[in-house]
């Protein structure tokens, strides 16, 4: 945690969740109502699908609803994409951009990354914005260079601590049930942390960097508790809301 962050814990369903998941998004917007949620924020990204009869379902929790991706223009002809503004017109609030999956599958580059983000900014919605080297550029000894290359040319001049969060999400541990060592993840958030203040200044050192890669309840305390970690985002464990809410849950005692 950095102290004065309020950090956000964030779930991405990816492409999971059929209809009778919204009863995992009930049982999550009543599990976050409570003191916690003053402190610490909670985020569902559930498939585009979802999208408006979630944030209904979240009318009176503070549990937030946001999406995964988002294209870069505000309408127009592209058959199966949805526009940032789409998102907002459902009362989304956080789309999450450059995420691993979409830079591999779509080969989404930097630059589009941080195209998106700008639409995302003129929606008014908070981007999410994902960055994390592989399991070869690790081995290489290149993490920071990704971090740098990634945190430059994806995230647009227009940030501010309000309308970005940065995820560091090392590719090579999603889904795997792998993780770095709770030293690498302090020094690539002391890494990332440092190039934001250096760009950004103030708004830098308060911008939000989570990190993502196989949080689970039995880790996310000690993950959560190292510093410059300003929250999480979880992909499978996200999905029931048992283990959704014992990571948020885990920050009880860290910010007590
Ligand atoms: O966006 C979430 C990440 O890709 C992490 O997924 P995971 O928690 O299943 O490893």
């Amino acid at each position: 945690m950095t102290p004065d962050i309020r950090p956000l814990v964030a779930g991405n369903w990816k492409m999971n969740g059929l209809r009778g998941a919204l009863d995992q998004i009930k049982a999550m917007a009543e599990g976050v109502k409570g003191p916690l949620s003053e402190k610490v924020e909670a985020l569902i990204c559930p498939p585009a699908t979802l999208l408006y009869v979630a944030t209904a379902l979240c009318d009176d929790s503070p549990l937030l609803i946001g999406a995964q991706d988002c294209h870069q223009d505000v309408s127009g002809a592209h058959t199966g994409d949805v526009s940032a503004e789409m998102i907002a017109d459902c009362f989304g609030t956080h789309v999450i951009v450059g995420h691993s999956e979409r830079r591999t599958d779509h080969a989404e580059s930097d630059a589009l990354v941080r195209a998106k983000a700008l639409a995302a900014f003129s929606a008014e919605l908070v981007a999410i914005i994902c960055i994390g080297e592989t399991g070869d550029e690790r081995k290489a000894g290149k993490t920071l260079d990704v971090l740098k290359t990634q945190l430059s040319g994806s995230v647009p001049d227009e940030a501010t601590a309000e309308n970005t969060v940065i995820a560091y999400e090392p590719v090579w541990a999603i889904g795997t049930g792998l993780t770095p060592t709770t030293q690498d993840v302090e020094d690539a958030h002391a890494f990332m942390r440092k190039e934001l203040v250096a760009r950004f200044g103030a708004a830098g050192s308060r911008m939000r960097i989570l990190y993502g890669g196989s949080v689970k309840p039995s880790n996310a305390r000690e993950l959560m508790g190292v510093l410059n970690v300003d929250g999480a985002l979880i992909g499978g464990a996200s999905l029931k809301s048992a283990d959704f809410l014992a990571i948020y849950g885990a920050y009880e005692e860290l910010t007590a």
